[in-house]
């Protein structure tokens, strides 16, 4: 299996959402960040947004909530079309319920941490997902610094995942870009989110082919 690429649309025009997804479809996901000003100091959008943008997505929706009460509004993005539906372990009450809820309506599971919070604490729950998101900034905001030292994390995981015999992927967000993607990859991230980087090249085409072609000369030698 290669490694995924999943452009972010954090760093999209809002006012042009569909032009800026379209120009994105040589991906692999489409990553949408829900940010509720509450569980992350910022804002962006909610369901009925992003239920439009499943619906003129070429591209699976990868949906990342940074909201307060996942158990409650999780399984709605599923609903609403998202394919992959990441919720926050700090914010959920009850991890394994979300995930199964998640899954009974045709969603891959997933589940983030944030840099703060120890990798120990989302690893008895590796069985019950699809997916594991290793934050590599702080949520809340595009364009900030990648956090090298969140790479043990993704050892850590990729490590059990192969202990348990689980086809499990791991996400790394923030921060990825040219420079940083192999560093991901190689502590065994397969799924690949990069908004500014994408986003802000000239080309998003061809930065996507090239986050994927650098990414991959490393996932074959790991
Ligand atoms: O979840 C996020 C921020 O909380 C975004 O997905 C992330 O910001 C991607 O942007 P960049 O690649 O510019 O760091
Ligand atoms: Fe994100």
């Amino acid at each position: 299996m290669g490694i995924q690429i999943a452009p972010s649309i954090l760093s999209a025009d809002f006012a042009n959402l569909e032009r800026d997804i379209l120009t994105v479809g040589g991906a692999d996901w489409l990553h949408v960040d829900v940010m509720d000003g509450h569980f992350v100091p910022n804002m962006t959008f909610g369901l009925p947004v992003v239920e439009r943008i499943c619906e003129v997505s070429p591209l699976p929706v990868d949906a990342h909530l940074m909201i307060d009460d996942p158990d409650r509004w999780a399984p709605r993005y599923a609903e609403a079309g998202a394919a992959s539906v990441t919720f926050h372990l700090e914010a959920a009450h009850d991890p394994r319920a979300i995930a199964a809820d998640l899954r009974s309506l045709g969603a891959r599971a997933s589940c983030a941490i944030k840099p703060g919070t120890p990798v120990e604490d989302v690893l008895p729950l590796i069985d019950r997902l699809d997916m594991v998101l290793v934050m590599t900034v702080e949520p809340g905001f595009g364009g900030q610094s990648f956090m090298a030292d969140m790479m043990p994390k993704l050892r850590t995981l990729r490590a059990a995942a192969e202990a348990a015999g689980r086809d499990l992927r791991l996400q790394t967000d923030g921060g990825i870009a040219r420079a940083t993607v192999g560093t991901v990859v190689e502590a065994g991230c397969d799924v690949v989110v990069a908004g500014s980087a994408i986003y802000g090249a000239e080309d998003r085409a061809a930065e996507i082919a090239m986050l994927r072609e650098l990414g991959e000369r490393v996932h074959h030698h790991a």
